[in-house]
């Protein structure tokens, strides 16, 4: 059974009516011919934009001169009110200083001292999961309520019961209904000038959270002076100098942090995880084999079992090629550029697809197939080099990478030991891209004790 793809639009529209098509869902108001393009141009009448596939350009902007290639401000725009100046936003001087006081945290060592506390997100996961055994469960609501909780249990030591965690949860779930419109209005081919189809729940949504934020970051700050803090990723961030100038991040700057650590770390890895579990409901064979290979998990978390979880990771590692949570990001050119013998002009926005380059015809085998096997091929080995870019590439990749590789597997494995997932022939997920690649109406499985 070949996995759900977005239909494509035809290769001419009016601009009034990619406007349309965009509004509704970036993945479908794109022709078809961009599955097999190097590169593509989107001329309109306001700003140019290059959707670029070879693995060689994709490589000169995020991992030879990313410098030059600045996070677009189109999209920054739209996600400041939430975000501020986040790490995810920022460029230059001030996203390195960031980096440089936020990525030790997430280095191998710390991933090991944060493994119980997944680890116990997970069974609280797989407990609330058997509790709905022997019926259809609505798997993406799952995923985002354990993705949340491993999240508070990392960064802040709490579990999403804590009363405060349940109000960012929940207001985030608010913000996130409002913000695909939000999101792609930053992508739609319109002039600055134009209204941006900001909604005012949007912000006001926004202000809450940030405001529940400040609250759990001066509580740890307060800790952290007292001597009291725990020992999780909040207060290793909180207290690392920066190496260059000795200073730590303020409560403010620390905010912007936390809001995107909630909003990357917790929406893309729901959204894997939901569609990992569907691929592996309707391949039975590889369920099983994940099933057995499961056996190897202990009831006490135990960091040294991840290594065994090979076919786990193949399948998780699948599931971000064929449903990549970040299907588009997007780039500024700074300077004219020549690509592929093409004029680029300064300002140019650069479209760096993870969701076309994945399922590119010209440089996987069976692109659109479900095939964790193929990660032990030729093909597949160089295009996991090459054209597999799920957490982006270079020096502004995800900081939550090796984080996001251990909690999927882990998950998945858990889950599917315990539990025997069915897919139904009649609801079958339509993919969309919301602020993460989701599933129009959800992802509804049949899910038995096994
Ligand atoms: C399956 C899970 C995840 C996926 C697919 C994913 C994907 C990505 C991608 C594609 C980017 C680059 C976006 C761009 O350049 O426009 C990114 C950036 C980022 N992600 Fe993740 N992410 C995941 C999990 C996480 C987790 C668990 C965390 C933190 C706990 C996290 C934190 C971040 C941060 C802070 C950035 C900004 C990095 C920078 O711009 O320097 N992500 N992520």
């Amino acid at each position: 059974m070949t996995p759900p793809k977005p239909k494509s639009r035809p290769d001419r529209v009016s601009l009034r009516r990619y406007v349309k098509l965009f509004r509704e869902d970036i993945l479908s108001a794109q022709p078809a011919r961009l599955y097999r393009a190097w590169m593509a141009e989107f001329r309109t009448p306001f700003f140019r934009s290059y959707l670029v596939n070879q693995p060689e350009l994709v490589r000169t902007v995020l991992r030879e001169r990313p410098l030059d290639f600045p996070k677009s401000s189109r999209i920054s725009e739209g996600l400041r009110p939430l975000l501020g100046d986040s790490v995810f936003l920022t460029n230059g001087a001030q996203w390195q200083r960031q980096r440089r006081i936020i990525d030790p945290a997430f280095e191998g060592g710390r991933l090991r001292e944060t493994y119980p506390a997944m680890w116990e997100a997970a069974q609280a996961a797989l407990a609330r999961l058997r509790g709905q055994a022997g019926g259809v469960v609505e798997i993406e609501e799952h995923t985002s309520h354990a993705a949340a909780d491993i999240i508070f249990r990392t960064l802040f030591s709490i579990p999403i019961e804590d009363a405060l965690a349940q109000k960012v949860f929940h207001e985030f779930r608010a913000y996130q209904r409002t913000q695909p419109i939000l999101n792609l209005a930053a992508f739609v081919p319109l002039p600055r000038w134009m209204p941006r189809f900001f909604r005012s729940d949007t912000k006001a949504a926004a202000k809450r959270i940030r405001a529940l934020i400040t609250e759990l970051t001066e509580r740890r700050m307060a800790e952290i002076a007292a001597g009291t803090a725990p020992d999780d990723l909040a207060t290793k961030i909180m207290t690392t100098r920066d190496p260059e100038t000795g200073e730590t991040f303020s409560t403010e700057e620390m905010v912007d942090q936390v809001a995107i650590f909630f909003l990357a770390g917790h929406e893309t890895s729901a959204s894997a995880l939901a569609w990992a579990l569907y691929l592996v409901a309707t391949h039975p064979e590889w369920q099983a084999r994940l099933a057995d290979e499961a056996q190897v998990l202990g009831d006490t978390p135990d960091f040294g079992d991840m290594a065994k979880l090979r076919l786990s990771r193949d399948v998780f590692r699948e599931a971000l090629r064929l449903y990549p949570p970040v299907p588009m990001m997007v780039r500024e050119t700074t300077c004219p550029e020549r690509f592929r013998d093409r004029d680029v002009p300064k300002g140019a926005q650069i479209v760096l697809s993870p969701w076309h380059q994945h399922r590119h015809a010209r440089l996987w085998d069976n692109p659109d197939g479900f095939d964790p096997a193929r990660w032990s091929t030729e093909n597949g080995r160089a295009c996991l080099r090459d054209a597999y870019m799920p957490f982006s590439a270079g020096p502004r990749v995800c900081t939550g990478a090796g984080f996001a590789m251990v909690e999927g597997p882990l998950m998945l494995s858990l889950i599917l030991r315990d539990l025997k997932l069915t897919a139904l022939p009649d609801r079958v997920p339509e993919p969309v891209a919301f602020l993460t690649v989701r599933a129009r109406d959800g992802i509804n499985l049949r899910v038995d004790p096994r």
